[in-house]
């Protein structure tokens, strides 16, 4: 059987991802020329390496196309409900970090946290005569969140592709709820970050999709050895 692995061919997580593979011993053939999307593992018989753009790759763990996958956790938890018994996160890899967070105009003075955010969903429509309207790319991650672990229910999801930070002062939606490396695009857009509103830590991480025939191949084992071995061990 042939074991697939789904790294990113570009973007933010490309270059970190190509360092922890050879550091871990598992250098990668490009088979064709230098531009071409398949590849092979040295030292490690049947294995392929599919280069994929980091959403595509969780998709694609979710579809269990593939076995294996580097990519953003964000992006992992977003693509699929249960992804705990669908997938293994092996290792956190130790860089792509950025936090899914809640973020609130700063002039909402006394909007602090997640429950006087809910005291002004709870009175939204009252006072506008519409549901508080969050834009996010993220809204799976938002339901679960707010809904979940908050019991907000009163509140709408504007689905917004990019420039989520701009959707506030745009008019099309009041809060958001989006990725923060360093908080620069939040403060230009004048956004804050709810105390206790960080979603989700997440980085790139090695990530299996959970399929029976593994258990019995060691070449899944090794692979996630070597990994761990140069990431301080992690496993998410
Ligand atoms: N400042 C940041 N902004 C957005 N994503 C970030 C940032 N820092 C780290 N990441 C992480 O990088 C991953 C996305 O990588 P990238 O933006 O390179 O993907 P991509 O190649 O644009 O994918 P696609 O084209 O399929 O959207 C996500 O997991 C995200 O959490
Ligand atoms: O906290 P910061 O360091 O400011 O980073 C966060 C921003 O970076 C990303 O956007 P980017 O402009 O890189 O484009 P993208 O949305 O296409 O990824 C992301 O969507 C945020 O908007």
């Amino acid at each position: 059987m042939t074991l697939t692995i789904a790294l990113p061919s570009k973007g933010r997580i490309k270059d970190g991802t190509v360092e922890i593979f050879e550091r871990a011993g598992l250098g990668i053939t490009s088979i064709g020329n230098d531009r071409s999307y398949r590849g092979r593992l040295e030292g490690v018989d049947g294995v392929e390496i599919a280069y994929l753009s980091a959403s595509e790759i969780a998709r694609e763990l979710a579809a269990e196309t593939v076995d294996f996958g580097v990519t953003g956790e964000d992006l992992v938890r977003e693509g699929m409900p249960g992804v705990d018994e669908k997938v293994e996160f092996c290792a956190r890899l130790g860089f792509g970090q950025a936090d899914v967070v809640v973020a609130v105009p700063e002039i909402w003075l006394d909007v602090e946290t997640m429950a006087d955010l809910g005291d002004v969903a709870a009175d939204f429509r009252a006072r506008h005569g519409r549901r508080l309207a969050i834009a996010t790319k993220y809204w799976r991650l938002t339901q679960q969140f707010f809904s979940r672990q908050h019991g907000i229910q009163l509140y709408r999801i504007v689905e917004s592709l990019g420039a989520t930070e701009g959707a506030p002062a745009a008019g099309q939606a009041d809060i958001i709820v989006d990725i923060t490396s360093t908080g620069s695009t939040l403060k230009a857009n004048h956004l804050k970050v709810l105390t206790d509103g960080v979603i989700l830590k997440s980085e790139a991480c090695l990530v299996r999709a959970r399929k029976p025939e593994h258990n019995a191949d060691p070449r899944v084992e090794q692979i996630v050895r070597a990994v761990r071995a140069v990431t301080g061990g992690s496993d998410g």
